[in-house]
């Protein structure tokens, strides 16, 4: 039963468009929104609800007469009088937000320390328990998004940002945007290419929720063909020759010297299983050390063949040049563009002319880093747009500042920008040599415990040992590697975090994973970007430039504590606090943090 009169005034427009749809109605809310402005009230909606005259009760989010609702905000009405989220559970409206109310701003985020100004249904949306799956933002999709969603289809448009400023939100609702309006998507169909399993999980059934049928692809399973990943490069050199542009010219020249070609398969085993074909055909294109890296001792068979992702892609390549012709879509979005390799941006190219690039090259975590966007556009036929997103949705502000020490001039990741506090400085643990997976893994346990998702991140040489350590000890944490994000704890290799986002994250020996090259900063620096909440570090070996100065102690094996008489009053607490084991003392951490930020919040109200 709804009490407040906007409550009830929307409950009756929700009703109403039930009563319309009939059988025919979704599962999921009808409406989401309501804006008014000179032009009237229009409520807005996943999908357009007309009654029995043709006339709108719900707007489609993606139709023009939607626009007033996503363009106008708090500090900048545009002629707006009300922007109203409208909350609905099963077919029952529970709330109302209104980021403008009389033309002017209502519920809106306090703007303390120059902070932007946002609705505080955006706060809350971001206050959430993460989910394993990205979280809707249609209702609360801000105006400079909304405006990268619109831009035209054709040619190359590059979205850049720092961590979690909405690219792979906005990057989404382009993709639902196009399906809409664009007549080459509608016509020829969306390819969504993403860089590993693990975001092709997190991402979900995300496109069909926006009413979106598109092909959702990793990048290794673009090829076609019999052969699948089964394998990875342990030395990043080889995965670095194999990207390289220069390898297109090398599989051309194997085409043509081949008398009889036979698959693509047939042919890369040929080139790796064979130093001296190999020098004949690339003596002046790769270095011997480059060569040597591509040896490979021919498996069994093709299918026995350690396939990696950049050896898919050569596949395609070849398959290209054998005259099999890949399917063409109207347009791709490509999300974690940053870690392209040439090789990868000719096998998108080859499928679609019209690509949105998505991205942040201070994330890269592949082999490769590119220098600048137009490095990486070049491969694509049309002149590349950019358009920029600043405003942070997901890293806490302490760790923003601590993670920007990784980065040479401090990255693009603006502190001011940051719409969050999470729960303030990370932790920092010193454990004894050996323990660091274990404490972390119970940390991330005990935090799960509170509802949190937890990412526990190590060293990518660490992943197998901590997988079997993780069995042998009867752990059930997700292989986030096989793309499992359902569990409450997953466990993840430095280099496959691309994209995904936890509400705390553990990190284990982040000296392993910086290792001292731009590569390691880079992978620490994304590892550090994916909690939303918490991070933790948990390390016995000394921490990495950029963390040197949250060197702890060396953990005491004797808790002296025991021997005190048992605290009684407040400030004992402290000592009690101490006994606690190292997991426990996160949890009760966590949980303090919380009802302190809660009540502050309230303070303010
Ligand atoms: N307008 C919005 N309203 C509510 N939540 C939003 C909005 N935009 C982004 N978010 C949330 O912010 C978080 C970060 O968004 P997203 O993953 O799109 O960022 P990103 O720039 O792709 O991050 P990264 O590249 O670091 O993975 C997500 O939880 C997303 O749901």
């Amino acid at each position: 039963m709804t009490t407040h009169p906007a409550l009830d005034d929307e409950q009756q427009r929700l009703d109403r468009s039930y009563a319309v749809l009939g059988d025919d109605a979704p599962d999921r809310p009808l409406i989401f929104g309501r804006v008014d402005d000179a032009g009237g009230s229009r409520y807005v909606g996943r999908l357009e609800v007309r009654d029995d005259s043709g006339d709108p009760v719900v707007i489609a989010w993606h139709s023009p007469e939607a626009g007033a609702f996503y363009q106008a905000c708090a500090t900048d009405p545009a002629g707006v009088t009300l922007k109203r989220v409208v909350t609905v559970s099963g077919r029952q409206v529970i709330a109302v937000h209104d980021e403008i109310a009389g033309g002017a701003p209502a519920d809106v985020s306090p703007g303390r320390d120059n902070r932007p100004v946002v609705g505080k249904v955006v706060v809350a949306a971001l206050e959430q328990f993460r989910t394993g799956t990205i979280a809707e933002a249609t209702a609360t999709l801000r105006p400079e998004q909304y405006r990268i969603v619109r831009e035209a289809g054709d040619g190359v448009l590059v979205v850049r940002g720092g961590p979690g400023t909405g690219k792979t939100i906005t990057a989404l609702h382009r993709a639902a945007w196009l399906a809409a309006h664009d007549d080459g998507v509608r016509s020829a169909g969306l390819l969504l290419v993403v860089p590993t399993p693990a975001l092709r999980s997190y991402i979900g059934d995300a496109l069909p929720c926006l009413g979106v049928d598109a092909l959702t692809a990793d990048i290794a399973s673009l090829y076609g063909g019999p052969a699948r990943r089964r394998g990875r490069d342990t030395k990043a050199e080889a995965a670095r020759v194999k990207g390289s542009a220069v390898m297109a010219m090398v599989l051309r020249r194997l085409v043509e010297s081949a008398g009889d070609p036979g698959t693509p398969e047939d042919l890369l085993r040929q080139l790796y299983g064979d130093p001296s074909l190999l020098e004949r055909l690339a003596d002046d294109l790769l270095k011997v050390g480059q060569r040597d890296v591509l040896y490979r001792e021919p498996a069994a068979s093709a299918d026995d063949e350690p396939w990696t992702v950049d050896d898919l892609v050569l596949l395609d390549e070849l398959s290209h040049l054998l005259g099999h012709a890949p399917p063409r879509y109207g347009h791709a979005v490509v999300d974690e563009a940053q870690n392209l390799s040439p090789m990868q941006a000719r096998a998108i190219a080859r499928r679609c002319r019209n690509v949105t690039l998505v991205g942040d090259l201070e994330c890269s975590t592949g082999p490769g880093k590119h220098d600048s966007w137009s490095e990486l556009t070049s491969y694509f036929a049309s002149e590349a747009r950019e358009a920029t997103l600043s405003l942070g949705y997901r890293v806490p502000r302490p760790v923003v500042e601590l993670s920007r020490r990784q980065l040479p001039d401090g990255g693009t990741l603006d502190l001011a920008q940051s719409l969050r506090d999470g729960l303030g400085t990370p932790l920092v643990r010193r454990v004894d040599p050996g323990d660091a997976v274990a404490v972390a893994i119970s940390a991330g346990e005990a935090a799960a415990g509170t509802g949190f998702k937890v990412g526990v991140v190590v060293a990518p040489a660490r992943y197998d040992e901590v997988l079997r350590y993780c069995c042998s000890a009867g752990i059930k944490a997700g292989d986030g590697r096989d793309g499992d994000l359902a569990q409450p704890v997953t466990l993840l290799p430095a280099d496959q975090v691309s994209g995904l986002e936890f509400d705390a994250v553990a990190l284990v020996e982040p000296a392993e994973i910086g290792d001292d090259t731009e590569l390691g900063r880079r992978l620490l620096y994304v590892a550090m970007t994916r909690c939303t909440q918490s991070l933790a570090v948990f390390h016995s070996a000394p921490l990495p430039a950029g963390m040197e100065h949250l060197e702890g102690p060396a953990p005491s094996r004797e808790p002296e504590v025991e021997h005190r008489p048992r605290p009684a009053r407040t400030e004992d607490l402290v000592d009690l606090f101490k006994l606690l084991r190292d997991d426990d003392r996160m949890l009760v951490e966590v949980m303090i943090r919380r009802l302190l930020r809660d009540s502050l919040e309230r303070d303010e109200d």
